[in-house]
């Protein structure tokens, strides 16, 4: 497939009129052929246009039809083959084994959902019939399903350029839901977006659907993105990245005359509790864990665990020597983008330039688009005085704070801004220590593990990729697993309408043989 450097609108591939850019290779900053035009607002008019026009009918889908064209995009982008693999690579600087299992992850994800559509409890059907004879009132026939909220604007994040951009998770559960998606492409990954998108674009043609169900958008700049969340069409927006980004976007769909969500999954560190009786067992491996997890795709993951709490001791102290010992052996890894190499860089001397905190270890040095590793510490003291010291490292850095007791860590956790994962490392002999901490994780974080590390979420069912601003902007709601398809939806209440008037997954006979709660029982089909 040749990548044309078209927006592609509905079924049309259109070359933009606004200014042009090109990708960057990240790993030698040259730029790549060919140029993107950027979208006019025409272009963006037309796309929304057409959006608005796919709803009715794209929104009342069956099923089955629905699922089918999730699973067409997935075949579709594995059909790309190799082509997309190397564009990607090209683009951002992540390798092979990233991107493919990248892509395993994104085709599971769209396969995922074709799975929630199919199986309908997602619509929550629920019945409660009419009570005539009920004293002193009588109650009417109440049915309620979920309908989609309308079109939806996603923005394509730059650290995963599959899953979490073009046909990501934000595209996958906004179709699941049956909105239609306007995406304006990571300028990051142009080409990727370009070839993920025309798979898209043909798994709607081949599914027979309205061509408004997806649209594509480049943008040299910021205009055709706040055009996008202030159209009065958009209903819902998704969006990875910066705070600055999340909170700009958020300011404008709270200021327009209907105010609309804005998904944001923004800033993130992620703490680690580090309790003593593990520490002692095995502080080593968990040292080489923590180096491998914070080095991760060059330290550019949102679940980055890029703060560690621990017991003053001789258990942390060697911790710190072998998680020191491990870094510094680490090579430098190449950046996404200049911009979030140069925002790493600022930052790490930001942190090394405070009067209080100690470097540990670097990693090896590398090209001038490299990420060098990190390690620094603080005591808590310190921390507990200084909200910069929370701020969101992008990249592959870590700061250990040094906290005198639990009672002192407790503190530092509860200082601590939402996140989207804590971790805890425990044995046996920390489990009363770690169930003291719990409730006060479960107020400040999406997801709580043991023993491991948070980069690498499971697209699953049971998992929340999430949590209190700023990690999010809705801590309600997750942007990774099944659950991330409610995001898009809205309930609606039927008050003894005919059943011929109803929707069909409310009629009498459950024509779709989706699960319905009836009366307050247990869902059943
Ligand atoms: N915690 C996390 O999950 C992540 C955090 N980051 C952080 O974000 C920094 C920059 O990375 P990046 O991925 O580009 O994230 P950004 O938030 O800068 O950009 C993400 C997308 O939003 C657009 N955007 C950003 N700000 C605005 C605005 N004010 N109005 C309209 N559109 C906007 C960008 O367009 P344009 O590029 O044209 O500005 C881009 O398409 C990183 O250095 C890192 O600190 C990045 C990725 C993930
Ligand atoms: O850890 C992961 O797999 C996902 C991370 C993520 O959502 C992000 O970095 O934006």
């Amino acid at each position: 497939m040749s990548i044309t450097g078209e927006n592609l609108i509905g079924a049309s591939a259109v070359r933009g009129t606004g200014e042009s850019f090109q990708a960057i290779e990240a790993a030698t900053g040259e730029p790549i052929a060919p140029a993107f035009g950027g979208a006019s607002l025409e272009d963006l008019d037309r796309a929304l246009t057409l959006a608005s026009e796919a709803f009715g009918t794209y929104s009342e889908t069956d099923l089955e039809t629905r699922a089918k064209f999730l699973e067409t995009i997935a075949d579709e982008i594995l059909a790309i083959g190799d082509e997309l693999v190397e564009r990607a690579m090209a683009e951002s600087g992540l390798p092979r084994p990233r991107l493919e299992g990248e892509r395993g992850r994104t085709v599971g994800q769209l396969k995922m959902f074709a799975g929630v559509v199919r199986d309908g409890a997602f619509l929550d059907l629920r019945i409660d019939p009419a009570l005539p004879e009920r004293k002193p009132m009588p109650r009417p026939d109440l049915r309620l399903r979920n309908i989609p909220v309308g079109p939806v604007a996603v923005f394509g994040a730059s650290n995963f350029p599959l899953a979490f951009s073009v046909a990501g998770g934000d595209t996958a559960s906004a179709l699941a839901a049956g909105c239609p998606v306007v995406v304006k492409a990571h300028p990051a990954h142009p080409g990727t977006s370009e070839l993920v998108g025309r798979a898209v674009q043909k798994a709607v043609a081949a599914c027979g659907l309205p061509e408004g169900v997806f649209s594509l958008l480049f943008d040299a700049g910021r205009i055709i993105g706040q055009a996008l969340v202030a159209d009065a069409r958009v209903a819902a927006v998704g969006f990875t990245g910066s705070r600055a980004g999340g909170l700009a976007l958020m300011k404008i769909a709270s200021t327009r005359d209907v105010p609309i969500p804005v998904y944001a999954e923004m800033s993130s560190i992620n703490p680690v509790v580090l309790f003593p009786g593990a520490l002692a067992a095995r502080g080593d491996a968990i040292a080489k864990a923590f180096a491998g997890s914070v080095t991760l795709g060059a330290g550019q993951f949102c679940t980055n665990p890029g703060l560690i709490l621990g017991l003053e001791g001789d258990a942390l102290d060697g911790f710190v020597a072998a998680a020191g010992a491990a870094l510094s052996e680490t090579p430098a890894s190449t950046m996404l983008t200049p911009g979030i190499h140069a925002a790493y860089e600022k930052g790490v001397a930001k942190l090394a330039g405070h009067a209080a905190v100690k470097e540990i270890a670097r990693g090896k040095p590398g090209a001038p688009t490299a990420g060098q590793a990190g390690l620094y510490e603080v005591d808590a003291e310190t921390f507990l005085a200084d909200p910069a010291l929370q701020e969101e490292i992008f990249g592959a850095t870590g700061l250990v704070v040094r906290c005198a007791d639990l009672d002192q860590l407790s503190r530092v956790l509860a200082s601590l801004e939402g996140q989207l994962t804590a971790a805890i490392h425990i044995d046996e002999t920390d489990h009363d220590a770690a169930r003291s901490l719990l409730p006060l994780l479960e107020r400040k974080v999406g997801r709580i593990l043991v023993n491991g590390f948070g980069t690498g979420v499971e697209v699953a069912h049971a998992m929340v990729h999430g949590g209190p601003f700023p990690a999010t902007s809705d801590g309600r709601t997750t942007s990774v697993g099944s659950l991330a398809i409610n995001r898009f939806l809205r309930p609606v209440s039927y008050q003894d309408l005919p059943d011929d008037l109803l929707p069909a997954p409310l009629k009498s006979d459950n024509p779709l043989g989706a699960p319905r709660r009836v009366d307050g029982g247990a869902p059943a089909r």
